[in-house]
């Protein structure tokens, strides 16, 4: 026993040794590299690169024509300055506020028609809804084994890594996965678009049963259930949900589903479709993009940060506490210490992103309904003072809206759908946009895209390694 024990602590010493040897490693070298490979804001300049591929006014670069979307954020006046204006957004020339209107009004379920709408370029007829609702509906149900092998024997903290991989995995279960055509590109489209809701509620049982110690259940999806219900029953553990959730989740889906070309992760489409690889090879890099959390991400980071805000800040509704607090958020000091504060700020809209203004409303009359109003007040505080609070701090005149991912958890939490799915939702609403791009990428761009980098290393001799 004695020798064992000192066997195993002298182990475990050398494994922490090991270890401690190998984290300064990477720490120096870590150091090392930020400095090497900083390169100066004036060669930027100088060389006229368009850092992030924006214009000098904060425009983006134009790399691409799509009928799929259309986003508008701001205009220009006589002399070609930008002016800021409410921002609008439409999907196949429709506006998105009258497609989200129209649901209200007929009380229906519209994301199944929006899908058809951005994948085939013009509204359905109830006919021809009801037949693409049918064949959604048959493409609900995983392949066989397909949860058991590929998400339940390896389950992530991250659902959308599961999400990505899960969708890669796919490939396997493909008879003709390789096949660029229009027609096989459609059918894995729709196959994947009918799949997802499966993938993100399995992904997140796997999770909780396997990382939070809670009990795993696995509802099947219903062919005859729209999206929203499907999500809903698989994600609750009794399955039950009332329509007005299911409606509600219906509107933020087709909120989400499309955003123009130039978003990372749709650009991230139309770039690895160029290649000519595979639909899962696209689709599940735009996955990885709209993970990250200054684009889809963003709507978990806010919920952090609005816990984070919660147990820092004394009175939530003491204005200048919450003040302090941004500041801090603002100079790298609280929260994740990006400086960012999340779900403000948008690359295109100015004055307001149409979807937040939407959501707004929804998380207004639910907070109402709900009784969580000072919660609701805290975020309408956060967008109202965050544009005047950068500037203070930054000096930086920079218009700062509420983008659509600041109330979008305060409604999946007045919902009571849990925070881990909110960005997988959202890549569930995106995937129709991102199959749309990828179609007219494989018909109409046709070409591989391949910007260039000034390489900005002098050249150096090689030195022999005896010599170094
Ligand atoms: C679905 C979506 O993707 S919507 C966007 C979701 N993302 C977020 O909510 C994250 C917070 N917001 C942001 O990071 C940004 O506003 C973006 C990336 C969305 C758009 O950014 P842009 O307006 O194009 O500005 P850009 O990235 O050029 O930043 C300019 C400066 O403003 C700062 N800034 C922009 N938004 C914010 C913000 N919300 N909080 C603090 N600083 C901000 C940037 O940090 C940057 O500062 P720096 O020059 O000191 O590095
Ligand atoms: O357009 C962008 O850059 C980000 C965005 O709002 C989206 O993808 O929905």
């Amino acid at each position: 026993m004695g020798d064992n024990y000192e066997a195993f602590t002298a182990e475990n010493d050398r494994l922490i040794d090991k270890l401690s040897e190998e984290k300064a490693f990477y720490r120096s070298k870590a150091k090392i590299l930020s400095k090497t490979d900083i390169i100066p804001d004036s060669l930027y300049i100088e060389k006229d690169v368009k850092r992030g591929l924006r214009n000098a006014n904060g425009t983006g670069v134009i790399v691409g024509l799509t009928k799929v979307g259309d986003v508008i954020g701001y205009d220009f006046d006589e002399q070609g300055n930008k002016i800021a204006i409410d921002g609008k957004l439409y999907y196949r020339g429709y506006d998105v506020e009258d497609l989200f209107n129209n649901c209200v009004k007929e009380n229906r379920f519209g994301f199944e028609e929006v899908t058809y709408l951005l994948l085939f370029g013009e509204l359905p007829s109830k006919e021809e809804l009801s037949e693409f609702t049918k064949l959604l509906g048959a493409k609900r149900e995983l392949p066989k084994g397909f949860a058991r092998d590929m998400i339940l024997t390896a389950p992530s903290k991250s659902i959308m890594n599961k999400l990505a991989r899960s969708v890669l995995a796919m490939y396997s279960y493909d008879d003709n996965p390789d096949d660029t055509s229009i027609e096989n590109v459609l059918r894995q489209s729709i196959s994947l678009i009918g799949h997802f809701p499966a993938l993100i509620a399995y992904g997140f049982q796997a999770k909780r049963s396997s990382f939070d110690n809670e009990s795993l259940h696995l509802h099947n999806p219903i062919p005859e259930l729209s999206t929203a219900e499907n999500i809903l029953r698989m994600i609750r553990p009794t399955g039950e949900y009332t329509d007005i959730e299911a409606k509600l989740l219906d509107l933020s889906l087709i909120l989400h589903a499309e955003h123009g070309g130039g978003n990372n992760s749709t650009f991230t489409t139309h770039l690895v479709s160029s290649s000519g690889t595979d639909t899962y090879s696209a689709i599940s890099a735009a996955v990885g993009s709209l993970k990250g959390p200054r684009h889809g991400g963003a709507n978990i980071a806010v919920i952090n940060m609005m816990h984070d805000l919660v147990h820092h800040v004394k009175d939530i509704t003491n204005e200048a506490q919450v003040e302090d607090y941004l500041v801090k958020v603002l100079k790298g000091d609280a929260n994740d210490r990006s400086g960012l504060i999340y779900g403000l700020g948008h690359a295109i809209y100015t004055i307001s992103d149409p979807r937040a203004t939407l959501l707004k409303s929804m998380a207004r009359k639910l907070a109402e309904s709900k009784g969580l109003e000072d919660s609701f007040h805290l975020y309408e505080f956060i967008e109202n003072r965050g544009a005047s609070l950068y500037k203070e701090v930054k000096g930086i005149d920079k218009p700062m809206p509420a983008n659509v991912d600041l109330y979008s958890g305060f409604v999946y939490r007045a919902l009571n759908i849990p925070v881990d799915i909110a960005t997988p939702l959202f890549a569930t609403a995106r995937l129709s946009g991102w199959c749309a791009h990828r179609l007219e990428e494989i018909i109409t761009g046709r070409r591989l895209m391949r910007p260039a980098y000034n390489g900005v290393q002098p050249y150096l001799e090689y030195v022999p390694i005896a010599k170094r």
